[in-house]
């Protein structure tokens, strides 16, 4: 699946330079959401998700974070529900994630951050065939952003820790198979806001449809120190440089609402 953000390096940004302004920028991603200023809406439906292990394909780091890619070719699978009208294909996940257990999330809740946020990211499979058809329509996108907090060990993570060493440098890929992604979601997926946004790394177009789980899950530090091991650059490139903090700048609300599926 091309669903990867080989799109993003089209556009060549220097890392985390912010491009000046995105056109018409007023759904911009991330966001810090405010709980008391976010509005329930009993339309919102339970989600659901339903991923096929199988469809699992390899890992690669492009740069800008690691992806676990998955095949998008058939509505293998899938999440609907929620406050989606269509059906989406999983595509691709990924991590954002700090230098410490500070910070590192990209969302935060009456601005706390988390020390990591995982976004599985979704493209409108009723609507569009491809997934670059999508990332560019304003109901192309839905990302599932789930905060990652330092406690015990996550079993279900550790086989994808322990391919990241294989993935150190920017370009590198590797194959990864039968992985399912649901191990990575927490217990409750029916607690969560929502709100019109865009992607957080280039093209940063204001396509995607943000469902930001209310339960965190739990990571050892050991795994996010591998994540940390990761590098921003090549194999060539003279200078390392670690991949920490590819997390972008919070952006303002400019007037969206939030809403939460619980009360
Ligand atoms: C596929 C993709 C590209 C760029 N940015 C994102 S993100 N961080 O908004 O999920 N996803
Ligand atoms: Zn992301």
């Amino acid at each position: 699946s091309v669903c990867s953000s080989k799109l993003a390096l089209s556009q060549v940004h220097p890392m985390w330079q912010e491009p000046l302004a995105v056109p018409g920028g007023d759904r911009q991603s991330p966001v810090d959401i405010v709980v008391r200023e976010s509005i329930f809406d009993p339309q919102l439906r339970p989600l659901k998700v339903q991923y096929d292990p199988r469809t699992c394909q390899q890992i690669w780091n492009n740069g800008y974070s690691f992806l676990v890619e998955y095949d998008d070719t058939t509505d293998k699978s899938t999440l609907k529900g929620g406050p989606l009208e269509d059906q989406f294909r999983l595509c691709q996940f990924h991590f954002h994630w700090g230098e410490n257990n500070t910070w590192g999330s990209e969302h935060s809740i009456d601005r706390r951050l988390y020390p990591a946020e995982l976004h599985l990211v979704h493209w409108n499979s009723d609507k569009y065939s491809l997934f670059e058809e999508s990332v560019i329509e304003e109901n192309g996108l839905a990302v599932i952003a789930v905060f990652l907090k330092v406690g015990k060990r996550h079993e279900g993570l550790q086989k994808l820790v322990d391919a990241l060493p294989a993935v150190r440098h920017k370009d590198s890929v590797v194959e990864f198979t039968k992985f399912d992604p649901a191990c990575l979601l927490p217990e409750n997926i029916n607690d969560y806001w929502t709100y019109a946004g865009s992607l957080t790394t280039p093209p940063l177009t204001e396509a995607v449809t943000w469902i930001v789980m209310k339960q965190h899950i739990e990571v050892s530090h050991d795994q996010l120190a591998v994540f940390r091991s990761l590098l921003f650059t090549s194999a060539e490139e003279q200078l390392q440089r670690s991949m920490v903090n590819n997390f972008r700048v919070q952006q303002a609300l400019k007037g969206r609402t939030v809403r939460s599926s619980f009360t």
